[in-house]
C-alpha cells in the first residue's frame, strides 16, 4: 500500500524542544541531526505517540490525538536505534515471509529466518529490524540512525535499498542521521536541533 499523504508536525513540544513545525511530503526524506542528548530520539517517539507531547502530528487529515496509539503506530512506524525482539527465532517476527531477494539485498539468506535471535550481532539486528519494519507496509517511517552499526559497504547497500523503498512506496520519512555525506545523498530537507527549535539547513 502506498502513501499519498504528508506528515506534518504542528507546534510539537517535548522535553527541551518546543513549537516544532515541519512537513514531509510523500516519498520525501527529512533528516534530523543535532548533538547527543539534544532530543532527536524523543522527538521521533513523540511522532510515534510513544511519549506525551504538546502540539499535534498529522498524517494527511488524520490527527494523532484522535486515534488510539497502537492504530497510529501501525501507520507511523518507528525503527528505534535498538530494535526489539521477543520471540526465539528470527522468522517468528515476520507476519509474511520476506522474499529471498529482499533478504539478499540486506546480506541474508532464507536460512537466516531459522536463526536464534540471541545469536544476532548488533548490525544484523539493525538490518533485520529494518526489513521487519518495511515489511509491515506502514504509511510513514521514523528511522533512528538506521545505518549506524554497519560497515561502509553494507551501509551503502542498505541506504540505497531504503531510499528506493521509501520513494516507490511514497512514505514520508523522518531519518535521524549524523553523517553529512549520507544526509546530502538522501535528504529532501535537513533540520538540525538548535536549542529548543529546529533550524532548516541545505541538505547538500
Ligand atoms: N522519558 C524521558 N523523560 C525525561 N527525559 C528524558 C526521557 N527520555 C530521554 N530523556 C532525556 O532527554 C534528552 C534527549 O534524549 P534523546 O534520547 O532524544 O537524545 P538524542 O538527541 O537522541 O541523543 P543521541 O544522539 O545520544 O541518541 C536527554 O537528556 C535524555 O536524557
Amino acid at each position: 500500500m502506498g502513501s499519498t499523504e504528508p506528515l506534518r508536525l504542528a507546534g510539537v513540544g517535548i522535553g527541551a524542544l518546543s513549537e516544532i513545525d515541519l512537513e514531509i511530503a510523500p516519498g520525501e526524506i527529512g533528516c534530523l541531526s543535532g548533538a547527543s542528548g539534544s532530543g532527536k530520539s524523543r522527538l521521533l517517539r513523540a511522532v510515534a505517540d510513544l511519549e506525551p507531547h504538546d502540539g499535534e502530528v498529522w498524517l494527511g487529515e488524520q490527527a494523532q490525538s484522535q486515534m488510539p496509539g497502537h492504530v497510529w503506530r501501525r501507520q507511523v512506524m518507528l525503527l528505534p536505534a535498538e530494535s526489539h525482539w521477543w520471540e526465539d527465532r528470527v522468522g517468528e517476527h515476520f507476519a509474511k515471509r520476506p522474499a529471498e531477494s529482499e533478504l539478499a539485498v540486506l546480506g541474508f539468506t532464507p536460512d537466516t529466518l531459522e536463526w536464534q535471535v540471541s545469536r544476532l550481532s548488533t548490525g544484523e539486528k539493525q538490518r533485520l529490524g529494518l526489513l521487519r519494519a518495511v515489511s509491515l507496509e506502514p504509511r510513514v517511517l521514523l528511522l533512528d540512525e538506521p545505518t549506524a552499526n554497519l560497515d561502509d559497504a553494507t551501509s551503502a547497500r542498505v541506504e540505497a535499498w531504503l531510499v528506493d523503498r521509501i520513494r516507490s512506496r511514497g512514505w514520508p520519512t523522518l531519518w535521524v542521521a549524523h553523517d553529512r555525506a549520507q544526509i546530502a545523498r538522501v535528504a529532501s530537507h535537513h533540520w538540525r536541533i538548535a536549542g529548543a527549535r529546529l533550524e532548516e539547513l541545505e541538505p547538500a
